[in-house]
């Protein structure tokens, strides 16, 4: 059999990163950055006032107290957004606001809580030493420097730090288009009732959300039935919308299993097995003229979900143009034994959890049903604990990597 390891390199040759797009920032929220930034002025661009209060020079107020405030008469206001020319000498001072430009020849801004508030003299009690309250001009980026790295996704943060060096649009690496695609007779949309030897359609459900929560472009699209023929249709019709395409179910070894009848006739799309459990059954390679990629995974509910995060979730950032990286790991301590079939590298569902008892770190309780059709257990774990090819059982207490489920 495939080694796990093996077939996610195979898949990563498929694909490469998305050619950069320009998008308005708040379409981009989400994307990758394709270019660095650097900020084309100095922020502030401007020497301005942190507080509200008076723009003074400071020996003016350097003897100020409670008992003999110092007075200024008031030379006039600076609100910000102010863009006049405005200067204090000393004797006098300016009220200004937060954010206001500072006046040529004040030094510090005195805040209104240590006046009596006066419009046409102040009397300050409190003395401001040289730069109190001024935010210096560049004092948050240099002209020049760079605020965002290619690579850096856009989130809350990333978008304001864009705004404020005045770009409206961003260059990312576009969401990449993944098309799902289920196959299955059985299949019925949920909404809709039962007829004996149906199930409700949950993969496409599943692999869509799991592929808009990994900052791509899922899109659901209609499940077909198990002739081939009909497989190769709703291929061909999702294809001018993806970037990737993505199938569920037909790639086993039954009578019927259109995605792989379909397909392997192609020359283009291998069917392989991969030394996993669940998500045995694999098929990978390219359709259409374009040669899109296409990953055909299995069926079964809980091997297509760990499929997504094992197999496919590395080639969905290298689109992105990220480093190709797995879920993240923890090093966690069994709950309970597990068992693990012989050759294959088992991904368990756990629930991660604090262990009082223990030197640090958590304590994986695997689900109790842990077969690749019962997906209730899922929405319970946080983790897949791995078991290693060569074990065949493992008992409580044994240290396993856990691979963190991203959780909404
Ligand atoms: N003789 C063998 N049989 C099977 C083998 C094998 O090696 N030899 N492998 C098993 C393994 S492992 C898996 S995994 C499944 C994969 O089968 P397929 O990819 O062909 O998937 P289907 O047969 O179409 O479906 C499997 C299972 O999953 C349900 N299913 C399918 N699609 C959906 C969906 N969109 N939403 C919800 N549930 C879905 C389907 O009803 C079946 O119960 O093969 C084993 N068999
Ligand atoms: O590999 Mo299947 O995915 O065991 O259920």
């Amino acid at each position: 059999m495939k080694s796990v390891e093996r077939h996610i390199t195979d898949i990563l040759g498929l694909v490469r990163p998305l050619p950069p797009i320009e998008l308005d920032l708040l379409r981009a929220q989400g994307a990758v950055l394709a270019e660095d930034v650097t900020a084309p002025v100095a922020l502030p661009p401007f020497d301005n006032s942190a507080m509200d209060g008076y723009a003074v020079v400071a020996a003016d107020v350097a003897g100020a107290s409670g008992t003999a405030p110092v007075r200024l008469p008031v030379a006039g206001d600076i609100a910000a957004g102010d863009t006049g020319a405005h200067a204090v000498r000393s004797g006098y001072c300016a009220r200004i606001m937060t954010g206001a430009p500072m006046p040529a020849g004040a030094d510090a801004v005195v805040p209104v809580e240590w006046t009596d508030g006066g419009r046409a003299e102040v009397s300050v009690h409190r003395p401001a030493a040289a730069g109190n309250a001024v935010r210096r001009a560049g004092g948050d980026v240099r002209e020049g420097d760079t605020v965002l790295r290619a690579g850096a996704r856009l989130g809350a943060a990333e978008l304001g730090v864009l705004a404020s060096v005045g770009r409206r649009t961003a260059p990312v690496r576009p969401r990449p288009r993944v098309a799902v695609l289920s196959t299955g007779e059985e299949l019925v949309e949920p909404g809709k009732p039962l007829a004996p030897g149906q199930i409700w359609e949950s993969n496409g459900y599943m692999l869509t959300a799991a592929a808009i929560a990994a900052g791509c472009d899922g899109h659901r699209h209609s499940f077909v039935g198990d002739e081939p023929a009909a497989v190769l249709d709703a291929i061909d019709d999702v294809l001018m919308q993806a970037d990737i395409v993505v199938t569920t179910g037909g790639v086993s070894m039954g009578a019927y299993d259109p995605v792989k009848e379909a397909l392997s006739g192609l020359g283009t799309v291998r069917f392989e097995q991969v030394a996993m459990q669940p998500g045995k059954p694999q098929g990978y390679g390219t359709v259409g003229e374009d040669a899109t990629p296409i990953i055909t995974l299995p069926g079964n509910p809980v091997s297509a979900f760990v499929s997504f995060y094992v197999l496919l979730l590395p080639a969905l950032h290298r689109m992105q143009g990220v480093a190709p990286d797995p879920l993240p790991t923890v090093s966690a301590r069994l709950a309970a034994p597990v068992s693990s079939p012989p050759g294959r590298r088992s991904y368990l569902r756990v629930r991660l959890e604090e262990d009082p008892g223990a030197d640090g770190g958590p304590r994986a309780v695997p689900a109790s049903r842990q077969a690749s059709h019962q997906l209730s257990a899922l929405a319970d774990a946080d983790g897949l604990a791995v078991v290693p090819e060569d074990a065949e059982s493992l008992p409580e207490g044994t240290e396993v990597a856990v691979l963190r489920l991203p959780r909404p």
